[in-house]
This record gives C-alpha cells, structure tokens and sequence, in this order.
C-alpha cells in the first residue's frame, strides 16, 4: 500500500462532552466532501460525448468514437471493484481527491495537446486511463458513508449522496457552454470540467476525513448505540484483501445475486439513457433541442426518485432493499412498455415517460450500492460496491451500447426494447431472488 493512503492512525479518545458535538460538526463536512467529491467525478466521467460532434466534424467516425468512449465503461467497471479492494485499506480523503485529480489531468491532457486526440486508438487508452481512476471514487465515498452512518441512518444518507450523480452528470453540458463563451474553443469541452474536477478536488480533500476513530471519536455503532447483529471487534480492524475477497466477497450468496440484477438494471439506465436521442429524433421525430431536454429531465428526475425510493426502502419496505428494489423495478419497466408502444405524434407521453423511468431507475441503481454496503463488514464495504459495478458496467453499460446498438442495426427498434424490457424482467427476477434470501438470512440471524 502507498503511504500517502494509507488509512489515518487513530487518535487518542476526545472528553465524552464533545462527542456529539464534534460527531454532528464532521458529519455535515465529511457529507459535503464526498458529496461535491462524487459529483466531480461525474464531471470529468460524462464531458468527453460532449466533443464527439466536433471530432466527428474532424473526420472520425460516431462508431469509431462510440468505441473510445468504451474504455471508459471498461475501465472503470474493472477499476471500482480493484480500485475498491485498495479504497477499503485506504484513506478517503487521500484517496477520492487522488483519483479526481488524476482523471482530470487526462482530460487537461486531451484537451491541450492536439497529439491526444488524434487517433483512436490514442484516445481510447486516455479514455481507459481516465476510466481506471474513475474507479477511485466510488468506494471511499462508501468506505466514509459506513463508517460514518450507522446502519438504520444509511438508507436515508445513501439515497441523499447519490443524487451527485445526477448532480455532477447534468453540470457539463453547463461547464462547455461558459467555456466556449469565454474561449470560443470546443476543446473547453475536455478542459473545463477538468479544472473544476481539480478544484473540487481540493475542497473534498479540506473537507473529507478518515474513520471516527482517526479524529478521537467512538465507532459510529457506539455512538448511536445501533449494532448490525453478527457485529463484534473485529468490525473495527483493517482487513487484508486476501481476507476480503476469500471471506466476504466471493462465498456472499446475496452478493452475487444483486450484482447479477446490476447488470439488467444498468442495461435499463445506460440502454435507455444513451439512446434517447437517436431513439426519439429517428423514431419520434423529436428537435434536438427536445430530446436534450427529455435527457436532462432523465437525469433530474432521478434525483427526487432516489430521495423516494431512500426513504420508502427505510419506512415502508422496513430495510428490506430487495423488496423495494423489485417495486421499482416492475414499474419501470412497465414505463419503457408504455415508452416503446407510444405511437408517433404523442411527444407529451414520451416526454412523461423519459421523466418517470428517470424517476424510477436511479432508485434501484440506488439501492444495489447500498445493498452491497451492508452485504459486507465496513472495512470491505468498497470491495462489495465494486463487485456490483464490476457487473454493471461491463454487463450492463457495455451490453447497452453494444448488444443494443447491434440489435437495432439488424432488428429495428422492437428489437432493441425487447432486450431492454427483458433485462427488467430478469431484474425483477433475480430482485425477488434478492427478497428471499434476505428475508430467510435475517430468520437465520434473529434463530
Ligand atoms: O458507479 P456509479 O457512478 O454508476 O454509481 C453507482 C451507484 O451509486 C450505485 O452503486
């Protein structure tokens, strides 16, 4: 392990009278930083189809950039669950800002020297380069949200943290625009989130600190007096990643059967989101201005739609995440029914339609991060999120542009969403999966 990340000493135990004001004051900036930490990543993830119309107007093919722009979902589902063993032994607040800063300085790269992109092959590996630090944000954002959140507080924090996805996907677009203002240049396109990554990058690490202990505070179990049942000491020591992999990842039944429903849930995600504009501009016949709107509203709409989902998986599904998961489940993919079967000349209901599947599948993408964090003990919590977009992403995103986009080259449309609408069937299915065994493993537990 590098020394810079190594996991922070711990100090010695602050009076009992500034435990929970030092707990509530870290909380808040300890959320901050990994929430505008997170949301970054986002910004140096989503800005490089931002340039693609203009390398097309260079002369590179859209297959041919389709193919670059893979690396990044190849990379990256490799790295979040490599990367994720490393973050679980390491400092968060070395480790998040690292990698933010490391992916930027590829886009700084892509953007200022011509040599980087010109080529494929050249800009595929930046692209694959960026992705495997990409992998270095998730998990210590995990890795600080269970050593920080107690178990009954999580489903809220997660749900609340999550929505800087959305909130970093949809800054881009923003960041391009006020470039091109000021510099008139579309590499703005590669650069300016970039520096804005590199900032917050900074303000993440002022923010961000390690484990309660590292700053003279009880673990977060004895502080809200809230114990998962098989906890004991050893929760509290660092693991080895032999001990991770071999004990907690790959024997952990439910683990597999949530990262199997990760791959259908981000084929609905990626599948639906990246197609929209080819889908409703040639099949719609939408302006382009439209479909950009009914992309941006996807993506807002996920925001309150995770909120929901958080809290009802708390309140109303008592914590059973498989359980809320297939309720949601089911009912997006009733939304992409209703979105394939819509005949042309109703743009209002695709447009409800974009905004309710957008409400609705960032709550199961949600919750199968979530899921993975109380699948596994805190200090393997980054490993166990990883596993589960190890599958998303090479199954899912990657299916989603590929599978897809062959299966509508040689079948048409119909056949595109019977892929998609079959992968909800099979997340519906491997969900229930999910419910059962967790509803038998919390029997064995309460036996
Ligand atoms: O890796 P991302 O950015 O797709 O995020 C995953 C979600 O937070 C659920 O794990």
């Amino acid at each position: 392990m590098l020394n810079i990340f190594r996991p922070a000493a711990h100090r010695p135990r602050v009076d009992d009278a500034h435990v929970d004001p030092l707990y509530r004051r870290l909380r808040w900036q300890i959320f901050l930083g990994i929430f505008f930490g997170y949301a970054a990543y986002y910004l140096v993830r989503k800005n490089f189809a931002l340039a693609m119309p203009y390398l097309v107007e260079q002369g590179f093919s859209r297959g041919d950039l389709g193919f670059a722009l893979s690396g990044i979902s190849i990379a990256y589902g490799f790295s979040k669950f490599i990367m994720g063993s490393v973050s679980d032994r390491s400092n968060p607040r070395v480790f998040l800002p690292a990698g933010l800063i490391l992916a930027a300085v590829v886009m700084l790269i892509m953007g200022f020297v011509p040599w980087a992109t010109s080529s494929i092959m050249i800009m595929f590996v930046l692209l694959f380069v960026c992705g495997w630090f990409q992998g270095m944000g998730w998990p210590p954002c995990g890795r600080t949200m269970v050593h920080w959140w107690s178990h009954k507080e999580r489903g809220s924090i997660v749900s609340v943290w999550n929505c800087a996805h959305n909130v970093g996907g949809g800054l881009p677009p923003l960041l391009f625009l006020l470039g091109m203002a000021w510099f008139n240049d579309w590499k703005a396109a590669l650069y300016m989130p970039a520096f804005g990554a590199i900032l917050v990058a900074v303000i993440a690490f002022m923010l961000m600190r390690d484990t309660p202990q590292s700053c003279g505070l009880p673990p977060i179990e004895a502080y809200k007096n809230d114990y998962p049942p098989d906890y004991n000491e050893q929760y509290e020591e660092e693991l080895t990643a032999k001990q991770i992999f071999m004990q907690y990842i790959l024997p952990n039944k439910l683990l597999w059967y949530i990262a199997l429903a990760n791959v259908f849930v981000y084929l609905l995600r990626y599948g639906i989101l990246d197609w929209s504009p080819t889908y409703l501009k040639e099949v719609k016949h939408f302006t382009l201005d439209k479909s950009s709107w009914a992309y941006f509203l996807y993506e807002y709409a996920g925001i309150p739609g995770t909120l929901l989902c958080g809290w009802m998986s708390d309140k109303v599904f008592k914590g059973n995440r498989g359980a809320t998961g297939v309720f949601f489940m089911v009912l997006v993919t009733i939304a992409t029914v209703v979105y394939w079967l819509n005949p042309v000349g109703n743009p209002g209901v695709d447009m409800a339609c974009m905004i309710v599947i957008g409400f609705l599948i960032y709550g199961p993408v949600m919750l199968i991060g979530l899921h993975a964090l109380e699948l596994a003990p805190k200090k393997a919590a980054g490993t166990a999120a990883g596993f589960t977009g190890l599958f998303g992403y090479l199954g899912g995103s990657v299916a989603a542009s590929a599978i897809v986009g062959y299966t509508v080259d040689y079948f048409g449309w119909n056949g595109g969403f019977a892929i998609m609408i079959g992968g909800g069937v099979l997340a519906v299915f491997l969900l229930i999966l999910t419910m059962l065994s967790e509803n038998k493993h919390k029997r064995q537990l309460k036996a």
